[in-house]
């Protein structure tokens, strides 16, 4: 596939966006060594930017980040793209809507994502960012279309924009790559915290009406506008 001028200036600019984002799983500390990724959708066309494979976070600049089809077949750039390339292209070509997907193994998210267990909405900020109890996906082997096929089918039945997928740990989508590297960060510090109260007791419920109520606030009014 040949890049037209006017789509390459796209591509360049979502690059050095992609790297930048990059950043911020550094600075949030929800990787360690070349885990983690995230990648952003071309608007408008039939392609992804996403990080390379293997690559230290120190390397990762615009210029060494790739671009492929939504079937993850290299189109621009001279690096092998994410091994996690498959799973975030089922998830554009599935999720027209998602613009951004990040995926990490943040401590405090992997670890429930280890139980099996979905972090309850016991939280305002879960209600808020999460709407509901954060979902638990399917256990899926890397290589093929089963960790993106967990991924929406299990975001499909939520209003959470991350799922903790069993034994790996979280993805998280959003409108641009942006929004889905904020639920990242956030998935992880609620992970923490509700972890860090289940050691003295049980946590207290929030009923679905105040979930709905905090939720629609958050999504619709916090915030500048
Ligand atoms: O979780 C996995 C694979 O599913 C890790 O290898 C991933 O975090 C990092 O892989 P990449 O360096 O993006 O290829």
């Amino acid at each position: 596939m040949v890049l037209t001028t006017a789509i390459l200036d796209t591509v360049d600019e979502l690059r050095q966006t992609v790297a930048a984002l990059h950043g911020e799983l550094t600075r949030n500390e929800l990787v360690i060594w070349t885990a983690g990724n995230v990648s952003a959708r071309v608007p408008g066309q039939d392609l992804m930017v996403i990080k390379p494979s293997g690559v230290s976070y120190d390397n990762l600049a615009g210029e060494t980040m790739v671009v492929t089809d939504l079937f993850g077949n290299l189109v621009h750039g001279e690096l092998a793209p994410s091994s996690d390339t498959a799973a975030h292209a089922y998830v554009y070509r599935h999720m027209p809507e998602v613009g951004g997907v990040v995926h990490t193994h943040s401590t405090y998210a992997t670890a429930w994502a280890a139980r099996g267990e979905p972090i309850p909405c016991v939280l305002t900020m879960i209600a808020d960012e999460f709407g509901g109890d954060i979902p638990v996906g399917p256990f899926a082997i890397i290589g093929d279309d089963s960790i993106g096929r967990g991924i929406v089918e299990t975001l499909r039945g939520s209003r959470s924009p991350a799922v903790l997928m069993q034994n790996h740990g979280p993805f998280s989508v959003g409108k641009d790559a942006r929004s889905a590297v904020k639920a990242a960060v956030m998935v992880e510090d609620v992970a923490r915290t509700v972890h860090i109260a289940r050691q003295l007791g049980a946590p207290l419920a929030i009923s679905q009406q105040d979930i709905d109520q905090l939720h629609q606030r958050y999504q619709n009014v916090y915030g500048q506008h």
